[in-house]
């Protein structure tokens, strides 16, 4: 086993760059391989999720590459677990480069087993089991998508066709996606369904050609039920796998079929997807995942806690922390998640309470990404040139509209993103006193309140800015 492992790493190396081979692959042992299924040792539970949602196609390619048979991967945790919180749970995720499915990835644990067992998508991905409607937190953001994917499960007549969720990264499409497929499997026992990521599909595609079996493969993709697509935008620029997708598409809507897609945009901004494919994915319901507020990752957080209060019983939390993250850490859920999760598993090695000063110690990283995301320079000078004014009026005495307007959504936004404090985003607002922010940032927020075109401009420029 040691020298096949060996062998493949040589390769996942050079395939997932240095950084990802040293922290997810290297630490990972390969103790069978046997009937298809490759089963690693890990370390810990946390590193082998994510080494089954990220480089489960890496892995298992590199294996088969070599002439062994690798369909799914199995994980068993082993004993020796490592010393510090930052291994234990690494928080700080690295920027993901396009999904890798969970696909053909076996689940952990027994009881894992047993609910994948029952929960097992007819044709595509197993389902993540945490990502349920039960544990999805509703708020203003995300509510459209969120009543549009529980329309979807029910499975009712299809209404609209295809419904496609959008948004920016870890805001929780890939969540809306595995609670509709299970709810829709629980709801309907004999139902085809069909979940995996745009990059899966290509690579079952380009294999099915290798392979001769394109008519099964057509045939397969034809007889689903739900067929529910992730990360669409990742077949941009591919043109044979766009054809293949636009003629499956097509044919399951003929045949009324309902059909999920979600993508980091929406239709008509993926660059590289050939108009026809635009305008097909447009002519359902568009449902965009907005970028969360204050409120949201507050309830998240505090959902999540109580998970991990199971996890990690006798845990306390003094009063403010979760205030705190949802303040500080604005950037996507994932992040925020991983947040909590390494604060937990520090404060229960040392077997401490966990406190707003051990919480600072402890994220220093992620609170220092999360503060460099986005300076007030930078929103600055993408309002600017989102409104077409120069950046010296925006900063500038100037009253009149087109310029003062502007500046607010600014001021607005630089409240909001970053966590200066008024004074001293009145400093780089050219001196202005701190109630000129105040009331700019109250406009913003009143206007943006019944102004529908306000509203999406703001999130828009959010999203540029977050990106
Ligand atoms: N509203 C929510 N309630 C609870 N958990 C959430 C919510 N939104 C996101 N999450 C959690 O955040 C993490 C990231 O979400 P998810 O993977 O669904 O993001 P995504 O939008 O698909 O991102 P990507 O663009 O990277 O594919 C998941 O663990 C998910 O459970």
């Amino acid at each position: 086993m040691d020298s096949i492992w060996g062998q493949a790493c040589g390769n996942l190396k050079n395939s997932v760059g240095a950084n990802n081979y040293n922290h997810w692959i290297k630490p990972l042992r390969l103790v069978s391989l046997d009937d298809g299924i490759a089963e690693f040792a890990a370390p810990t539970r946390f590193m082998s999720d994510w080494v089954n949602r990220h480089f489960a196609t890496a892995i298992l390619g590199e294996l088969q590459r070599s002439g062994h048979r690798a369909e799914r991967l199995r994980f068993t945790i082993s004993a020796n677990r490592p010393t510090s919180p930052a291994a234990a749970a690494p928080a700080a995720a690295p920027a993901r480069a396009g999904r890798m499915t969970a696909s053909a990835v076996e689940p952990a644990s027994a009881e894992a087993a047993a609910s994948a067992a029952t929960r097992t998508v007819d044709l595509g991905a197993p389902l993540d089991a945490r990502f349920t409607f039960e544990n999805f937190v509703v708020g203003k953001p995300n509510e459209l998508a969120h009543a549009a994917a529980r329309r979807v499960a029910e499975g009712g007549p299809v209404s609209f066709n295809p419904l496609f969720l959008y948004g920016g990264v870890g805001l929780g499409k890939t969540h809306l996606m595995h609670a509709i497929a299970s709810e829709y499997i629980a709801r309907h026992p004999d139902a085809k369904v069909m979940y995996l990521s745009a990059e899966q599909f290509m690579y079952r595609f380009v294999q099915a050609l290798k392979d001769k079996s394109i008519l099964d493969f057509k045939e397969m993709f034809r007889s689903v039920n739900l067929l529910m697509v992730d990360d669409v935008h990742f077949i941009a620029g591919k043109e044979s796998t766009q054809e293949e997708f636009f003629h499956t598409f097509n044919a399951l809507v003929d045949q009324g079929k309902q059909i999920v897609i979600s993508a980091d945009r929406a239709p008509g901004e993926i660059k590289g997807l050939e108009e026809r494919i635009k305008s097909r994915l447009s002519c359902g319901l568009l449902a965009d995942v907005h970028p969360t507020t204050y409120e949201l990752r507050l309830g998240i957080l505090q959902s999540k806690t109580e998970a991990f209060r199971q996890q990690y019983p006798g845990l306390e939390m003094a009063p403010g922390v979760l205030e705190f993250l949802a303040h500080r850490i604005t950037s996507n859920v994932r992040v925020l998640e991983g947040a909590l999760q390494r604060l937990f598993a520090f404060a229960s090695l040392i077997g401490r309470e966990i406190t707003l000063d051990m919480t600072q110690e402890c994220l220093t990283d992620i609170l220092r990404a999360s503060d460099r995301r986005v300076s007030i320079e930078e929103i600055q000078r993408k309002v600017a040139e989102h409104y077409n004014i120069r950046l010296a009026d925006l900063i500038g005495p100037k009253r009149v509209r087109n310029v003062a307007r502007p500046r607010q959504i600014a001021m607005y936004l630089s409240k909001q993103l970053t966590n200066r404090s008024l004074p001293e985003i009145g400093r780089r607002f050219g001196g202005r006193d701190h109630t000129t922010i105040m009331h700019g940032v109250k406009k913003i927020e009143e206007l943006a309140a019944s102004d529908e075109a306000l509203s999406e401009d703001l999130d828009l420029l959010k999203r540029l800015l977050e990106a």
